[in-house]
């Protein structure tokens, strides 16, 4: 099957958080490629990626940057396709830059925004899953499926208390 999400990142810096993002797409056996793209560092290369995307058959794109995050928003203002924004947690700041960066986008373009960090990644993996599980049975049992699983770990839990 073709590639359904793109995973972008500001920096190989970004990486520890990102994974968490294509461990769940790996996990729900959706083709994905990931790439560092920045707004900042390479804006000729954001813009081409952003431009491009839908036409090569993506129908995601989960964008994660810290501190002035502006890769999302950027993307998400160059593409047609559904952008999902991880802030990663920055060394000065905590990361709340990078959510406020993310999430404070103007009305009529938006970027779908996870929390700071490795559960925001987690989430970023999933909330394409669900998307894209809502076109795909298979993809969307899978969802169910983890979910379920999560749930009897849960319940399970108490019994270790
Ligand atoms: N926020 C952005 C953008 C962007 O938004 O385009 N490009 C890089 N960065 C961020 O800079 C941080 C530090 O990067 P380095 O570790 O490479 O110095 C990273 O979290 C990256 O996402």
């Amino acid at each position: 099957m073709s590639v359904q999400v793109g995973v972008i990142m500001g920096s190989k810096s970004d990486w520890d958080t990102m994974k968490l993002a294509c461990d769940v797409l790996d996990e729900l056996q959706i083709p994905y490629e990931k790439k560092v793209v920045s707004a900042h560092r390479t804006p000729d290369l954001m813009f081409q990626y952003a431009e491009t995307a839908a036409e090569r058959g993506l129908k995601v794109i989960i964008a994660g940057a810290g501190g002035a995050a502006h890769l999302p928003g950027m993307v998400a203002a160059k593409t047609i396709l559904p952008v999902i924004g991880v802030p990663v947690k920055s060394s000065n700041l905590n990361g709340l830059d990078s959510l406020l960066s993310i999430v404070q986008m103007p009305g009529g373009i938006p970027v779908a925004t996870v929390a700071i960090g490795n559960a925001g990644g987690t989430n970023a993996g999933l909330l394409a899953g669900q998307i894209i599980g809502a076109f795909d049975p298979a993809v969307q049992s899978r969802v169910q499926a983890r979910r379920d699983r999560i749930q009897q770990e849960v319940l399970e839990s108490s019994e270790t208390l």
